[in-house]
């Protein structure tokens, strides 16, 4: 872990995949930092959330789909000059409804096993998730 003075921002992200392997990424909306790049789906934790809650929330607001259970994946710090955000992604593999992007957002199925995403840029930090996430399938 890395240690900083600044305020830690706390964040979860959620990597959907679905029944044929494939997994979801998110454009970031205009208006906030970094927009027009690519994410997995998440926000910041609200004051007395729980990582779970926090996820339920999120991908209600931005997906419009309710999810059932979450498997943790890893933990992750990374240092943007808009923040310090200390990242707690999990998996997700079972939810009701069709992802869609409710804040306007793009969204972009992508292949499990490829090298790359298809779409770029990512947000730093998606990175060294998507690398945790290929460790773990293969
Ligand atoms: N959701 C998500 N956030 C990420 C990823 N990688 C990464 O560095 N982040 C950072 C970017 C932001 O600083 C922070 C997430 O905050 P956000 O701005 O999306 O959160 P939010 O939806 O709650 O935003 P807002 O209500 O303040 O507008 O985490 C990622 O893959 N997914």
């Amino acid at each position: 872990m890395q240690t900083t003075d600044r305020p830690i921002t706390e964040v979860a992200a959620g990597i959907l995949i679905d029944e044929s392997g494939r997994y979801l990424l998110g454009q970031r909306p205009e208006g906030k930092p970094y927009a027009g790049y690519w994410e997995v789906p998440g926000g910041k934790i609200e004051k007395g959330e729980s990582v779970f809650q926090a996820l339920k929330r999120e991908l209600h607001e931005e997906l419009g789909i309710d999810i059932e259970s979450s498997e943790e994946l890893t933990v992750l710090e990374h240092d943007y000059p808009h923040a310090y955000v200390r990242l707690h992604v999990s998996v997700i593999r079972n939810w009701n409804g069709i992802p869609k992007g409710c804040e306007g957002q793009a969204l972009s199925w992508e292949i499990l096993g490829s090298e790359k995403p298809s779409v770029e840029p990512l947000l730093p930090a998606a990175w060294p998730m998507l690398e945790r996430l290929k460790a773990l399938l293969t």
